[in-house]
């Protein structure tokens, strides 16, 4: 049976005002109806960073994840504020393909178009008014160098995207978010359907890829938050508890729920 921790002993770090942030939520809730799914989210994210959020199954993770880039609309009520540099993009009047332009998703699971792999690349592209072929080819080779797939592929640039393996479409699909130059780039458990080795090749990539974006990522593997991230979110039924440096979440979490999860009593 599941322990009752209390909602008000919680540890979230703050950062000092010469620390650049790439993005910022302050009391940001989530209700589905009348199920409030997600408790006064306010976390801050540093540019350049990777920062992941862990917790059980059902703890909020994606729910806040995808309220980031507004991919709640429709789905979910979302309050509170999400500043991304001066502009809260929560407000109404937002442009959220604009924003989507700016903060990019990847999903759990690869889901390249049943198109070529160029074409996966430079369909967005050309959407946004890109026309120029020599900047088109420019595009698909720094986003697949950028994903570091462009080795494995620049010879089969229009074979189908569906006859790559599971990693490599992953990576495809990271290469088509950063061809529209995001600044920050959010990932739902994008391992979660690959194998070790592909998984070792994501994480290589997003450790490159920090050097130009702003990384969050969602996942169930403590060791991968472990191996990648400076900064560790845990959410528990709702609520963000623990906020803190990932060498501190893992050798000395700040609370008790954070010590069980960390030590395997639940989730
Ligand atoms: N589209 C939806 N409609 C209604 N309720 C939802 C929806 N998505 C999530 N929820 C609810 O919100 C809560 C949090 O779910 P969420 O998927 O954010 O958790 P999670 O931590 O990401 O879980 P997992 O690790 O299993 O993906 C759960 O109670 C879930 O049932």
């Amino acid at each position: 049976m599941l322990k009752e921790y209390s909602f008000e002993k919680t540890a979230i770090q703050t950062f000092a005002d010469n620390v650049p942030l790439a993005l910022r939520t302050e009391d940001m809730q989530v209700f589905y109806g009348s199920n409030h799914a997600m408790h006064d989210a306010s976390l801050s994210f540093p540019k350049n960073q990777i920062t992941a959020l862990i917790g059980a199954s059902g703890s909020g993770k994606s729910t806040y994840l995808r309220s980031l880039n507004r991919m709640n609309d429709g789905i979910a009520t979302v309050t509170g504020k999400i500043w991304y540099h001066d502009v809260d993009i929560n407000e109404p009047d937002v442009n959220i393909y604009e924003i989507r332009r700016h903060i990019g998703m990847v999903f759990q699971r690869p889901n390249p178009f049943s198109k070529s792999i160029r074409e996966n690349i430079i369909y967005a592209l050309r959407a946004e008014g890109i026309k120029d072929k020599q900047v088109l080819a420019e595009r698909v080779e720094r986003s697949l160098r950028g994903a570091a797939l462009w080795d494995e592929v620049k010879d089969n640039l229009d074979k189908s995207a569906l006859a790559l393996s599971g990693g490599q479409q992953q990576r495809l699909c990271i290469a088509r978010s950063i061809a529209m130059e995001p600044d920050v780039l959010l990932l739902d458990e994008p391992c979660s359907a690959l194998d070790p080795i592909s998984t070792v090749k994501v994480e290589e990539t997003l450790a490159e890829l920090r050097k130009k974006y702003t990384i969050i990522i969602v996942t169930h593997n403590m060791q991968q938050a472990a191996r990648i991230s400076s900064q560790c979110a845990f959410f528990h039924l709702g609520h963000v508890m623990e906020y803190t440096p990932t060498a501190t979440m893992f050798s000395n979490p700040q609370i008790p729920v954070t010590q069980d999860y960390i030590s395997g009593s639940f989730g």
